[in-house]
Order: C-alpha cells, then sequence, then structure tokens
C-alpha cells in the first residue's frame, strides 16, 4: 500500500482521513492541493509529509515550465516557502524542501531544473524506504524474544515511503520471530494507533491489541510490556524529541515501571540546528478535532480545547534513540555528533 505515488504530471495521496474504512487516493496536479492534503493531513507523518512535499516542488516546476528562467525561479520558490507553511513540527518538510532550493538554485535552463527536481524527489522517497529497512535492522537488536511492545500514534508505513520507522523495527523484530503481541494506543484526538497503526499490522499479520491511551499506564503496571518504540517528528541535537501528543506521558509511565523507551527516526528528523527540544515548535489544531469524532459532535460544540498535537519528551527518558545510521545511547549530545555527525 503506498503512500504516494506519483505518475509523470499528478502526484496521487492516499487518503488517511478515510483510513481504514475507505482506500482513496486524492489526485494532486498542482502544488496548491499538495499544500491543503498535508494541512488537512490527507498524508501525515514526518516522513511522508517530506517526501509529499518534494513531488509539490515537482508539480510547480510543471505549473511554471512556460515562464522565463529567473521569474520561473520566483515562483517556485514561492511554491517552496507555501509548502513550508503547511505544518510547523515536522523538520523532514523543512530538510525536504530545503534539498529541493539547492537544486533550484544550482541549475540556470528551465528544463534541467524540473528534471533534477524530479530526480532529487524520487530519491528523497527511495532514500526514506532504505532508510527505514535499515533503522529496522539497527532497532530489532534491541528487541527481546517474545517482545510485547507498546507503540502510540503511527509511526508506519502510512508515516513513511513504506515500511515505517517504528513499525519498521517492529516489523524486522517480527520477521525475526520475536514479536509476541504490539500494544496499539489508540492516539486521541485523530484515532492514527486505531484507524492506521492497527489496520497495518493487521494487514501484515502483525498480532495486536488496541488499548485507549489512558489504559497505557494500566498495562505497564500489569507487567504487559516490555518496551515501548514510537518515531518522532523533531529531535533537537541534544536527543530532545518532538512526537505525537501523548508520548511525553509514555515516557514519563515508561521510568516509573523500568520499562526501556525507544525512539525510532531517519537523520532527516534531527534539527542539528536546534540546541535543545524547547526551541521545537508545537503544532495546535483546530479545536473541532476534539469536540468531534468524524462528523459527529462528542462534546459541546463551543467547549472551551486545547489541542497541542505534538509534544517534548526530555532526552533523559530516552533509553536508545534508532537510526538508519545505528543506535544511539545517551550522552544524546554527543553521541549523536558521533552517529550521525552533522547529518550532512
Ligand atoms: C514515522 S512518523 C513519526 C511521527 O511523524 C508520528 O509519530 C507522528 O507523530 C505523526 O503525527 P501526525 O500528526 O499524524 O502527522
Amino acid at each position: 500500500m503506498k503512500v504516494v505515488k506519483f505518475e509523470l504530471d499528478k502526484l496521487m495521496l492516499l487518503d488517511q482521513t478515510k483510513l481504514p474504512l475507505v482506500l482513496e487516493y486524492v489526485e494532486c496536479k498542482d502544488y496548491l492541493t499538495v499544500c491543503d492534503a498535508i494541512r488537512t493531513m490527507k498524508v501525515r507523518g514526518a516522513p511522508a509529509i517530506g517526501v509529499a512535499a518534494a513531488y509539490g516542488v515537482v508539480l510547480a516546476s510543471k505549473e511554471y515550465e512556460n515562464l522565463e528562467i529567473n521569474n520561473f525561479k520566483e515562483n517556485l520558490l514561492k511554491a517552496c516557502d507555501e509548502l513550508n507553511q503547511t505544518r510547523p513540527t515536522a523538520v523532514n518538510l523543512f530538510w525536504a524542501i530545503e534539498r529541493m532550493k539547492k537544486i533550484i538554485n544550482k541549475h540556470t535552463e528551465v528544463s534541467e531544473v524540473i528534471q533534477e527536481l524530479e530526480k532529487e524527489a524520487i530519491f528523497i522517497e527511495t532514500d526514506d524506504l532504505e532508510m527505514n529497512r535499515k533503522m529496522g535492522r539497527h532497532g530489532s537488536a534491541l528487541i527481546p524474544n517474545n517482545a510485547r511492545i507498546l507503540t502510540h500514534c503511527n509511526a508506519g508505513s502510512l508515516a513513511t515511503a513504506g515500511y515505517g520507522t517504528a513499525l519498521g523495527v517492529i516489523r524486522a523484530s517480527s520477521q525475526q520471530g520475536k514479536v509476541s503481541m504490539v500494544y496499539v494506543d489508540e492516539t486521541r484526538p485523530l484515532l492514527q494507533g486505531a484507524r492506521l497503526t492497527a489496520y497495518e499490522l493487521m494487514e501484515d499479520n502483525i498480532p495486536i491489541t488496541l488499548i485507549c491511551d489512558n489504559m497505557a499506564a494500566y498495562c505497564m503496571q500489569l507487567k504487559l510490556i516490555d518496551c515501548i518504540i514510537v518515531g518522532a517528528d523533531r529531535i533537537a541535537a541534544n536527543g530532545d524529541v518532538a512526537n505525537k501528543i501523548g508520548t511525553y506521558g509514555l515516557a514519563v509511565l515508561a521510568k516509573a515501571h523500568n520499562i526501556p523507551f525507544y525512539v525510532a527516526a531517519p537523520v532527516s528528523t534531527f534539527d542539528f540546528s536546534l540546541e535543545s527540544g524547547k526551541e521545537i515548535p508545537i503544532e495546535e489544531r483546530a479545536a473541532d478535532e476534539i469536540r468531534k469524532i468524524g462528523d459527529v459532535y462528542i462534546a459541546p460544540p463551543t467547549a472551551n480545547v486545547f489541542n497541542p498535537a505534538f509534544d517534548l519528551t526530555p532526552n533523559e527518558l530516552i533509553t536508545a534513540i534508532i537510526t538508519d545510521k545505528g543506535v544511539i545511547k545517551p550522552n544524546y549530545t554527543q553521541n549523536i555528533q558521533k552517529v550521525l555527525g552533522n547529518g550532512n
């Protein structure tokens, strides 16, 4: 099941707002439709947003192909800025757009820019898949036999170019026969766990138990959980992690119950420009995401709401960060440098 399919002059995005009940692709023929798809979370998950945005730049380049080079580049850079403004937390978006901007600035012929942008977007997509497979190999070494693993949100093939980050580690471990159960947090308010993670793991015949977010603590108290693995939207240079709201609570609970807490993320999720996670912008989303489930109000329609989409997990709560280049252990500031360099 591919999240992103690029076909000559259009981008097809699997509409994740409709899963698991309806499998439908949104057709994007221009970059503004891609902006809308990212904003409305038809495509979501840090690496997948980056891949979709890169193809958004390719679509923009085709929209402006009849302009002379300076005008062409000016419009294209404006499109990059608009794509950059769709969601604020996942750094993979800005990382991918930055790579596309380098191509725009490097070449001098319109046709050459278009061709090279397309090559770059395809590279970003295929490289993401490759990084996830590597993460799976590195991360599975940390997983014990008969593991009962808890995960939050969706850090799977639906959130990436394929295979997944946290779910990539789970997939690789499951192929080695080491996974006895995956506890899936439903992940309020948009239910990425219930709708997406439960669905994609069941498609792969990996055993799951779906729980409401407020049941995780009790499961740990009952000793049902051997380790926790989540993805990340942005990791600061000191190892602080921004991920789906609820991740921080799980990390605190993991510490209280002496359970290893792992984060899996590719190098494109690291923001080396930020010393600590305190500088990571946390997206706040619409109040109705909490007041409603689907189209139905479950709260007074005018109820006051706080809806941060992400939270921040301080590095001291993280047992290890699993990356495509290897597993990073505490003393994160030094060890991230050692394993990843400055990311280039
Ligand atoms: C490999 S995806 C890692 C994260 O992007 C994921 O855990 C997450 O928080 C997704 O949030 P979302 O709001 O669904 O885009």
